[in-house]
């Protein structure tokens, strides 16, 4: 066991264990900035398509890793499986951001009718990519948290502000608790069974944490979270989970001592000092360079890339971006960013 998790910098990583080569992967590594991403979408004809095809979300997961040889593979999939197998339809217009219907804001969650098959897919795309990786490379699950999925089923779509989400969940905090709990069971059962057919860490992606309250980020941030990692914990032991909430600013230490992930994300407006100085030590952190600073390149790319690393020179670190790479972001930055992180290796 441990001699598999010293082959593995990333896994070893969110163990506890700094490394003097920070490990380096991307959130959405797997996608439209990649040449070869957009070709095989284009042959698979949409996303959904090509997320619900084994064979090609398996060959869309290992792309990054060949193409830069990255420390860990992310499952390629989305957030939004979760809401279609609970009974939403789920499509991915051309030039639009994904739309679910009904939303539910104009029906009951009862209404829905649970297709569970819908997540078979991803299964076997799990099996395939974990047959495939290189045995130095980990491999990442990953699922929504209840809130972040949870603005999407509401509104049937992306939404400013997440505010008619908020509205609800002050007016009908029954309603709306009750959605948050459908979304966390089911996430646990999925992160579970991404676990049995072969991811070794699991990331829970809370995009829209930052738009609550003190007290709305308690009940719909923490806590469905704590729940996640009690129980995924109770059924996949040493399994790490990494949190990230995004936009979660003052709320990080919170986060992480009441939902007790294994590691934290830090999105871009993190200091990283800060974050260092007021995360308990020895808590593994992933993050935070800027994106933007990846599109540009250059000097922008070079001092990014060099704060980050010197914030966390005494605490496990993951190397990372504060959120998901850009579709327009060079290929060239990219390979910058890996040789400036792993400097002689
Ligand atoms: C909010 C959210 C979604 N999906 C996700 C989040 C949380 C993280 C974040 O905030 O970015 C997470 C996600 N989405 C995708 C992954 C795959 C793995 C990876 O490479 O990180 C992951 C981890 C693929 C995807 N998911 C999507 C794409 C682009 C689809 C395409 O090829 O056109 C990819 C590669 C589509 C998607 N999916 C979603 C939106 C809002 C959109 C449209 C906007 C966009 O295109 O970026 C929902």
């Amino acid at each position: 066991m441990i001699e598999r998790d010293t082959a593995k910098p990333l896994l070893s990583t969110l163990r506890g264990k700094r490394q003097d080569v920070p490990p380096i992967w991307l959130m959405r590594q797997a996608g439209r900035y990649l040449p070869e991403y957009r070709a095989l979408r284009a042959e698979k004809g949409g996303f959904l398509a090509l997320a619900t095809d084994p064979e090609a979300a398996a060959e869309v997961t290992l792309q990054p890793i060949r193409r830069f040889g990255f420390d860990g593979a992310i499952l390629f999939s989305d957030i939004l499986m979760v809401p279609w197998a609970m009974g939403q339809d789920l499509t991915f217009g051309p030039g639009e951001g994904p739309r679910l219907a009904p939303a539910l804001i104009d029906t009951v969650l009862g209404a829905l009718e649970a297709v569970p098959e819908r997540l078979q897919p991803v299964y076997g795309t799990v099996s395939r990519v974990a047959a495939a990786l290189p045995s130095q490379t980990s491999f990442l699950g990953f699922a929504g948290s209840p809130w972040t999925v949870a603005t999407y089923m509401v509104v049937g779509q992306g939404s400013k502000d997440q505010e008619a989400t908020r509205t609800l969940a002050y007016r009908d905090p029954g309603a709306f608790g009750e959605i948050i709990h459908a979304i966390a069971t089911l996430t646990v059962d999925y992160l579970a069974a991404q676990i049995e057919a072969g991811v070794e860490a699991v990331q829970l992606f809370d995009s829209w944490a930052g738009s609550l309250s003190p007290e709305q980020f308690e009940r719909w941030v923490i806590e469905p979270n704590a729940l996640i990692v009690r129980e995924l914990r109770a059924r996949a032991p040493g399994v790490p989970i990494i949190g990230f909430p995004k936009g979660a600013g003052a709320k990080l230490p919170a986060y992480a001592q009441l939902t007790k992930v294994d590691a934290v994300g830090l999105d871009e407006t993190v200091d990283p000092r800060v974050a260092d100085a007021q995360l308990p030590s020895g808590l593994p952190v992933q993050g935070n360079l800027d994106p933007l600073a990846l599109l540009v390149g250059g000097e922008a790319l070079d001092r990014g890339i060099d704060r980050v690393l010197a914030a966390f020179q005494e605490r496990p670190h993951i190397f990372n971006l504060g959120h998901g790479i850009g579709q327009h972001t060079p290929i060239a930055h990219v390979e910058q960013l890996l040789a400036r992180v792993r400097g002689g290796r």
